[in-house]
């Protein structure tokens, strides 16, 4: 039985970077890990699904289900998924059980600012609608295991924090 690591954060938070040094390091520790990419996922499995709250409810549920089958066989499972909605994350607390909710918070100048796929600056022209965390909903998390400033913090610092809270929840071996 292993655990998951559940990012959520609105697009540009630091989610991908995050999971990406999440994995290395557990690897480096030689555990099985898997990053769930949200991104990915949607352009592997159905790329036009969209974002209507349909859609994302949907698809969240899907990865809740892939993350759910990994931990319980021994991977460890890091979820990159903006998902937005309160409910949805409920349910995958509930669902996994063994779950560290991680919330990127960073602030909208800053996002948009580090813009990594040019998304921001499509939504401020007016060319996409409903943009996760500018003019699409994000409900922020109430009560996560885990808050990074990623604005604030290094990337080494945001992993040792998430870590540190994995050992202190008996997840992971110190
Ligand atoms: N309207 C809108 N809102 C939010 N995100 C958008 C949108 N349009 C495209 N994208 C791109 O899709 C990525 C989000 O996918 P997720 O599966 O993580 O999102 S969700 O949980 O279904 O809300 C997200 O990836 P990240 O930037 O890594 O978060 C975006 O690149
Ligand atoms: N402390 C930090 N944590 C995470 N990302 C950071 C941090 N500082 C700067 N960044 C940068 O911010 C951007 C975040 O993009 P990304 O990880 O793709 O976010 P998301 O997956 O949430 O959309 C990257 O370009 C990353 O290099």
């Amino acid at each position: 039985m292993s655990f998951v690591i559940w990012l959520t954060g609105p697009s540009g938070a630091g989610k991908t970077t995050l999971a990406k040094a999440l994995e290395k390091e557990l690897k480096g520790r030689g555990m099985k890990v898997e990053v769930l990419d949200g991104d990915e996922i949607r352009r592997t499995l159905y790329p036009d699904i969209g974002f209507s709250r349909e859609a994302r409810e949907m698809h969240n549920r899907v990865v809740i289900h892939m993350a759910k089958l990994l931990s319980r066989n021994g991977i460890v499972a890091v979820v990159s998924l903006i998902s937005p909605y309160r409910s949805v994350r409920m349910k995958a607390r509930g669902e996994i059980g063994r779950f560290v909710e991680v919330y990127l918070k960073c602030p909208l100048e800053v996002r948009i600012e580090r813009d990594p796929k040019g998304l921001y600056a499509k939504a401020l022209r007016g060319e996409i609608k409903g943009l996760t965390g500018y003019d699409g909903v994000y409900e922020e998390p109430e009560n996560p295991e885990v808050v990074l400033e990623s604005h604030r913090m290094s990337v080494e610092e945001e992993v040792r924090e998430v870590l540190k809270k994995a050992e202190e929840l008996g997840y992971l071996e110190v």
